[in-house]
Parts: C-alpha cells; sequence; structure tokens
C-alpha cells in the first residue's frame, strides 16, 4: 500500500469455497468447540494443517509483487500459524508483532469484514492512522516498514474505527489465520 511501505492487500486471495474449506476443516477438527476458546495454535511445518501448506503455496506463488526475494524463497515460507477467532466487539490492541517471529507475516481474514489500523511506531499521535479494510477472503502481507515500523490494530469497541466509506460494518463473528516463521535466533 503507498501509505505504508511493505504492506500488501489482496482483497480476493481466497474464493468463498476455499474460505468455507477452511472454515469446515478447522470445525471438523473442533479447533474451537466453545466461545471461551478463541486461539489455535500451531509450531513447526510439520504441525500446519494441510490447507495451510497449500495457503503457503498460494502466497508464495503470488507475492513476488509483495515480498521481497529473500522471503520469497526461505524455506518453509512459514513454520507457525495462529487462528483468532473474534467475537463481535473483540479485537486486537495496536501492537508490533514480537521479534521472535522473522520479517514477512501473512494474515487472512474469515468471516466478518472489518478494519484493521495501522498507525507508525514512531509520532503515532502526529499522525491519522491509514485503515485497511478486510474483507473475507483476503490476504495482507507485511514485512519491512509495515511490519517493524507501524503498529496495526482491530478496535471494534469504539464504532468510528468500524466505518468504511462513510459505513458502519456490521460485526460478526471474525476468524484469522495468521502465517508467520519463527526466528532462527529462537528456534
Ligand atoms: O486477527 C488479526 O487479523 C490480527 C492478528 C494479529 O495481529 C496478531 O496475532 O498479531
Ligand atoms: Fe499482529
Amino acid at each position: 500500500m503507498e501509505e505504508v511501505k511493505g504492506l500488501w492487500l489482496c482483497p480476493n486471495f481466497l474464493s468463498g469455497r476455499r474460505q468455507s474449506l477452511i472454515l469446515l476443516a478447522m470445525e471438523a477438527d473442533k479447533w474451537f468447540p466453545n466461545p471461551s476458546i478463541n486461539q489455535a495454535m500451531r509450531f513447526g511445518l510439520h504441525h500446519l494443517p494441510s490447507w495451510a501448506l497449500s495457503l503457503a503455496h498460494s502466497i508464495r506463488r503470488a507475492a513476488p509483487s509483495a515480498f521481497p526475494a529473500h522471503l520469497l524463497l526461505r524455506e518453509p515460507l512459514f513454520d507457525q500459524m495462529i487462528a483468532n477467532v473474534y467475537q463481535p466487539r473483540e479485537g486486537i490492541c495496536a501492537h508490533v508483532d514480537l521479534l521472535r517471529f522473522d520479517d514477512g507475516i501473512a494474515i487472512l481474514s474469515l468471516e466478518s469484514s472489518c478494519v484493521m489500523h495501522f498507525t507508525p511506531l514512531s509520532h503515532s499521535d502526529a499522525v491519522p492512522s491509514v485503515p485497511v479494510l478486510l474483507a473475507p477472503g483476503s490476504l495482507i502481507l507485511m514485512w519491512g516498514e509495515a511490519r517493524y515500523q507501524w503498529k496495526h490494530e482491530i478496535n471494534r469497541t469504539t464504532p468510528a474505527f468500524q466505518t468504511w466509506k462513510g459505513h458502519q460494518l456490521t460485526q460478526s463473528k471474525r476468524t484469522s489465520i495468521t502465517l508467520r516463521k519463527l526466528s532462527s535466533s529462537s528456534s
């Protein structure tokens, strides 16, 4: 994205069918048996579900314009996955992802649309945040500045944060899949 260097958004990355297949697979494997369980983590390439491997393949194929070569060509591209489920009004506070994760992070959005806001790490009070609409099936990739110099957040309690082109987004359950690679120093 022009405003945030190193941030790449693909609004229709996965077809409706592939989105459904991922949601069905998570359901079949009972990752979220009740609303109190809202996160599933997998560490290590061999512990990733097959749909996450195929998602990583699709990202590698699609990413030449989005990731620099040294990230695109690393093996594996990702070896860690977190699936998060957010109920209406639930989001995530502004943060930079932990440094134990390498550069080059992918987030796939499923179900409810939301707006993610990016704010620069320094002088974040002085400039307006950059809103990014995460519709179902959309993918964002973050590397370099977007990954290290900008915070990202999803605020679903303050209505102003969840408006897009003048319209309030309807909130429902949202699921996200984050793919990362552990830093070699910590693996
Ligand atoms: O759920 C999302 O879309 C964002 C998750 C995230 O930023 C994180 O887990 O670090
Ligand atoms: Fe994050």
